[in-house]
């Protein structure tokens, strides 16, 4: 083991193992993680890490193994693909969920157990827009079909991941807008048995080459009435059409992976710190003091302020990805009961924390690539791969902005309802206080009071105030003649900045709820630290705003700075041990710069012999272009 990271982990101060199962969610829960990884995965004869297998090998895997558990079936998944991206991703994170959520019983089990497909609601001209989309689905009573048809070039489904030339049953998304499960079966390869249908792929993309995105142009493309998913509306054979309980409940698959996408954003992130921590505690590079050996990069104050926000960012963003989900089961568990109450929080709060830790994440992949020098350029580190495999979360899955305006929209709407009386509950209660100006600033001392507590009190009143501002500006529009939709549009600068320190103070407080529940004092200690780090690092970003909100002083802000200095030098001996709690296997982050062991300049020199341009000791490039060349010169 390389001796810098041996001496890291020494002196440890806290229960690494502790850590470990608060992420897990319990020890049990680490060790059957573990299980499945090391004897299920890496043990297993039939898995060769070097070669990606096939789908069905590891279909075949999950059944012998009787994996059933959708967070075990994932486990088992992550450490079988690593960082990259499986090419039938999406069967499972959106066809599977919609067939869950809603086929009818009778279509439940006709189709769940028996079919790969994937979910085609994009069109060329439309993503965001979901009822601008024109492919149309028209009844014909006559038949008991749906004849399905793209009008117009701009309604060509664009995107669909994972589509398989050999069949391709689809989720469809058409106008009037309803889910029909659309079976296409195509014989050889994209070759369509029906006539009507054009497919093929969309070509090369930035990444996520592992999963091939095609599209499929429908003309008068006939499927059985019985393909449209009927759990929440109906087309009968007489052709009427019955109505969901809700028109968003056709949403529902995309506010799942929404969901999920917020705890996503906390595991890449934890990746990459995990990868640039431990390589930072190896690297020696230049000095600190004339005459004495070079340093650890990691003790260079400016390598800390690079990396460890982004280290308690990975931690408040996992705390935010277990709440996400929890109130994603427990609000959809509602709502398949019929209670559709807290549905629109729930798309508010998913809406916006997707797009929030999405678009942090993916500038804190980079900052890690870039902290690493030229070998975080190096495919070797992983971290290219990681920043190109996870990019599109800001675009799919709701384009971020397009999100956090969503989430706006239930800001506006609540401060409205606060303003004509009413009391508000849950994520957005805090705005209660702005009616009844109790949201004044409060005293500030001319120290900064570094309470978890009251820092987010202060993320609060940051919030509650530029949800204020958002309104007042559309309340400003209107006032200078603009219509409803020109003063919104003439707000939406302001309407993101709002939803976005909403997220802010919503991360911030889950992650101070998550540390109040710690009970081993070492663990505890530890987190809180990193808990004030996202906090203060968070303040000096946004001092504007706080300075605006009235809560900071321009007295107090090189405070905050010099808080922040302490806490980077407070969390500097504990990184490694930090990242070593992510537990994240060799195999599966697949970079020599985040080895456990530390032994990356070997591992380097490894990495590049083997690279296919080195298996001759002269490129044949020489003997085909060059050497005839020089023969003529
Ligand atoms: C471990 C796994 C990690 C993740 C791995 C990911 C793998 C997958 C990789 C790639 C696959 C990618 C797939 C895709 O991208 S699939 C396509 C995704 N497309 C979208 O997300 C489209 C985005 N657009 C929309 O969702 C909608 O168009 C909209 C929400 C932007 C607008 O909808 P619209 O009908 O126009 O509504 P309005 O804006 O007019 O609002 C009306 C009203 O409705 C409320 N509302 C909107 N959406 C929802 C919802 N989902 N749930 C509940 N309520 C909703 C909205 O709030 C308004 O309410 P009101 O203010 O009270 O009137
Ligand atoms: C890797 C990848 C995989 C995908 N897989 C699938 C899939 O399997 N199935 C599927 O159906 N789709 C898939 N998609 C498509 C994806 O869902 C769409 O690209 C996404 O919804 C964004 O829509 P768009 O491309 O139309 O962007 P647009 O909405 O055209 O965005 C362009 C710009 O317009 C802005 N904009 C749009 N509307 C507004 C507004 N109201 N207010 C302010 N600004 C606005 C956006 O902010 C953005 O800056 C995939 C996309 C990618 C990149």
């Amino acid at each position: 083991m390389n001796p810098d990271i041996l001496r890291e982990r020494q002196n440890a101060t806290f229960d690494i193992e502790k850590l470990t199962n608060i992420l897990d969610g319990g020890a049990e829960r680490t060790n059957r993680r573990r299980e499945i990884r090391e004897v299920l995965v890496l043990n297993d004869p039939d898995f060769d890490y070097g070669t990606p297998t096939s789908l069905p090998t590891m279909i075949l895997k999950l059944r012998e193994y009787g994996i059933s558990d959708p967070v075990e079936i994932n486990w088992y998944k992550s450490m079988y693909w690593g960082t990259g991206r499986e090419a039938l991703g999406l069967h499972y994170v959106m066809f599977l969920p919609t067939l869950y959520t809603q086929c009818d019983s009778e279509q439940f089990n006709k189709w769940v157990p028996l079919i790969i497909g994937t979910y085609a609601q994009t069109e060329m001209g439309h993503g965001t827009h979901l009822r601008g989309l024109e492919t149309t689905a028209t009844f014909d009573p006559a038949t008991q079909e749906f004849v399905m048809h793209s009008p117009t070039v701009t309604s060509i489904k664009w995107w669909p991941g994972g589509r398989n030339p050999l069949f391709l049953p689809l989720i469809f998304l058409s106008i009037p807008l309803s889910a029909s499960l659309f079976d296409l079966f195509l014989s050889g390869f994209a070759l369509p048995t029906c006539s009507g249908i054009v497919i093929g792929d969309i070509g090369p993309k930035f990444g996520f080459d592992a999963v091939d995105n095609g599209y499929l142009k429908l003309e008068h493309v006939r499927i059985p009435r019985e393909n449209m998913l009927m759990k929440y509306a109906q087309v009968k054979p007489d052709g009427s059409y019955v109505k969901p309980l809700s028109s968003k409940l056709t949403y529902g698959t995309m506010v799942f992976i929404r969901s999920l996408i917020v705890g996503n954003a906390g595991i890449v992130l934890s990746q990459c710190c995990t990868i640039a921590i431990r390589y930072s505690a190896v690297r020696h590079q230049s000095e600190i003091r004339a005459g004495e050996a070079e340093p650890q990069i990691l003790d260079y104050q400016t390598q800390q302020h690079k990396l460890f926000p982004l280290l308690a960012t990975a931690y408040a963003f996992l705390f935010a990805g277990q709440y996400m989900i929890d109130t994603y089961n427990r609000i959809s568990g509602d709502i398949n009961q019929g209670d559709l109450s807290e549905m629109p929080e729930l798309h508010a709060l998913s809406a916006g924390l997707k797009a929030f830790t999405t678009w942090t994440a993916n500038t804190g992949i980079e900052v890690c690539r870039m902290s690493c020098g030229g070998h975080g350029y190096s495919r070797s580190s992983a971290l290219p791969d990681i920043y190109v495999e996870f990019t599109p979360s800001c675009t799919y899955e709701g384009e971020n902005t397009v999100m956090m305006l969503q989430t706006a929209r239930f800001l506006m709407k609540s401060y409205r309802q606060v303003q004509a009386g009413q009391q508000l509950s849950g994520a957005v209660s805090y705005l209660n206080k702005v009616h009844h100006r109790v949201m004044a600033p409060q005293a500030v001392s001319s120290q900064l009071d570094l309470n978890l507590n009251t820092l987010v009190d202060l993320y609060e009143i940051r919030a509650a105030m530029l949800v204020e501002l958002a309104a007042q500006s559309i309340q400003q529009e209107s006032a200078r003649g603009k219509c409803q939709e020109d003063s919104w549009n003439n707000s939406t600068i302001d309407l993101v900045r709002a939803s976005d320190a909403h997220c802010h103070y919503m991360v911030l407080k889950m992650f101070r709820d998550k540390v109040d529940q710690i009970e081993d004092p070492g663990v505890h200690s530890v987190m809180s630290t990193l808990a004030h780090l996202y906090a203060i690092h968070g303040m000096g970003n946004f001092t504007g705003d706080f300075l605006q909100a009235g809560v900071l002083t321009g007295a107090q802000v090189p405070s905050v700075s010099k808080c922040l200095k302490g806490l980077l030098a407070e969390v500097r001996p504990s990184a490694v041990l930090l990242v070593d709690a992510f537990d994240h296997h060799d195999k599966m982050l697949n970079s020599v710069l985040g080895r456990h062991d530390g032994n990356v300049y070997e591992a380097m020199f490894e990495w590049a012999r083997s690279s296919p341009l080195n298996r001759t000791e002269v490129h044949e490039s020489f003997h085909k272009h060059l050497k005839p060349l020089q023969a003529k010169l």
